[in-house]
Formats: structure tokens, sequence, C-alpha cells
């Protein structure tokens, strides 16, 4: 492991105490992550690892889309100068309305007609009145350049232009935190780079789930996944170097 402290602190953090996730198969429960402790406070995190090795689970553990089976998932957030403790399994809505999630596919994620619709669906609690919603969502729009698509069928975008709404769609409810479970990979080379320079850009913390080393470089810290455990945690550079010796042992 190496020395953190080269990247920016986010206002927010993610706190891992002592998760275990385990699920049950036919003979027995099969571990998916192993014991885990962790304090993620960088701006930046990206998690890199072989296939199978417990990515997803980690990011998904973030918003409650999977519950520790033994131990804890906190966000500590700061609200006014104040610090608001959260836990995935005793507070799952506020959770959900602090961490946004960006799946792999887009479409997985992209429910409505339009493009309009999609980011005014994701808007329906933060705003009531339907017309202040409208403005709200062609705000969103516009801020990522999406305007002249907003009446379009999200059927006909292109998958960068879907990415582009579906993180349009989740950030107009402005979380503390975005997670992104492979964001870039349906992507070819020109999405996946505005995709990536968009989600390094941004105010919230991020932590990005990714095979894209180049795009996990960028980050302030990266942890390493293999067979259920973190095995290394630090400058992503290091991080890197050391996935890519596990490979090639
Ligand atoms: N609900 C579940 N029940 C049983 N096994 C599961 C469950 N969820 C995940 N797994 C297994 O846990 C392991 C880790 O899965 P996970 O999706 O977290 O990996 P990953 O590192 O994101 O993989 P990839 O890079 O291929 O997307 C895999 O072997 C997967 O099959």
């Amino acid at each position: 492991m190496t020395a953190l402290g080269t990247g920016s602190i986010a206002s927010s953090s993610i706190e891992l105490r002592n998760v275990v996730v385990s699920a049950p198969t036919a003979n027995d429960d099969v571990t998916i992550l192993h014991p885990t402790s962790l304090s993620l406070g960088e701006h930046r995190v990206s998690v890199i690892g072989g296939n199978g090795s417990g990515k997803s689970t980690l990011a998904r553990l973030v918003n409650g889309l999977v519950a520790p089976s033994a131990g804890t998932v906190g966000i500590e957030l700061a609200e006014g100068g104040a610090r608001r403790s959260l836990d995935t399994r005793r507070d799952g809505a506020a959770v959900r309305r602090n961490v946004g999630f960006v799946f792999t596919d887009p479409s997985a994620q992209l429910i409505m007609p339009t493009a309009i619709e999609d980011v005014s669906l994701s808007l329906r609690r933060s705003h009531r009145d339907r017309a202040a919603r409208q403005a709200a969502a062609s705000a969103a729009l516009e801020r990522f350049g999406l305007q002249h698509l907003a009446d379009h069928s999200v059927h006909t975008l292109s998958g960068g232009q879907k990415q582009l709404l579906a993180v349009a769609s989740v950030l107009a409810t402005d979380p503390a935190i975005l997670v992104a479970d492979e964001p870039t990979t349906l992507l070819d080379l020109r999405n996946a780079r505005m995709i990536g320079d968009l989600l390094m850009s941004l105010p919230q913390q991020v932590v990005v789930v990714t095979h894209d080393l180049d795009l996990a470089a960028r980050a302030d810290r990266t942890l390493v996944v293999d067979d259920g455990r973190i095995v290394f945690d630090g400058h992503p550079a290091a991080a890197i170097a050391h996935y890519r010796d596990t490979v090639s042992q």
C-alpha cells in the first residue's frame, strides 16, 4: 500500500466497517466480499480489478443496491456546516437521494419515452410543481448540451448520448456522491473520453468502477479488487502497476 494524500478531498465520505457480502447458493453461502473496512474521503475514487472480482458489489453497497450481510456502510455528508451520517440499511431512501448511481448500460436506466421526460422523472420528488419540474429538467439538459434532444425518443439516441442523458438524469437531483459502474465500457473512444472527462470534472464525490485504466489513473485514490478482497489501496499509478503485475503473473 502507498500513502494517500495527493488528491483532493470531498465534502462527503463513504465508510465501510467490517463489511461482508455473502449470497446463498444451492449448498452453502458464497462470500462475494470478504471483511472490508474503508474510509473513502477523496473527491474521486476509482475501483479496478478483474471480471467477477467484486467491484460492482462494492459499488452497489455505497447506495444500498446491495446490503451488507455483516458490518455497516455509512455515508457522511456536510450539510450547512454540520455532518449528517446515513446508514444504507437504516436510511435507505435518504441514501438513494444522496448517492446517484450510473449503470454500464444506460438503457437499463432510461425508462421514459423522451429525454426531457426521463430527466423530469428523476425530479418528481424534488420538484412537485409540474412547471418547475419541466424548467429544472430543461436546465439539466442544457447543462450537459442535450437541450436539442429534449423531445427525441431515447431509443434514437447514440450510445454516448444515452450515457450522457443517464448521467444528466442522475445529476439533476444534485446528489452528494455519484457512483458509476463501468460507465464507459459500451462507448467508443470519443464518447468514453467525453463521459470520463465529465465524471472527473464534477464537484460531487465520484466513485468509478472501470476497466479503463486511463480513466482509473485520473482518480485521487484507487482500489484494486481481487477475489472479493481489496488487495491494493493507494495512489492510482501504484494501484494500476499492482493490478498489471497480478495479471502478468
Ligand atoms: N447475488 C449473487 N449471488 C451469487 N453470486 C453473486 C451475486 N452477486 C455477485 N455474485 C458473484 O460475485 C462475484 C463478484 O461479482 P461482481 O459483479 O461484484 O464482480 P465485478 O468485479 O463487478 O465483475 P465484472 O468486472 O465482470 O463486472 C462474481 O463471481 C459474481 O458471480
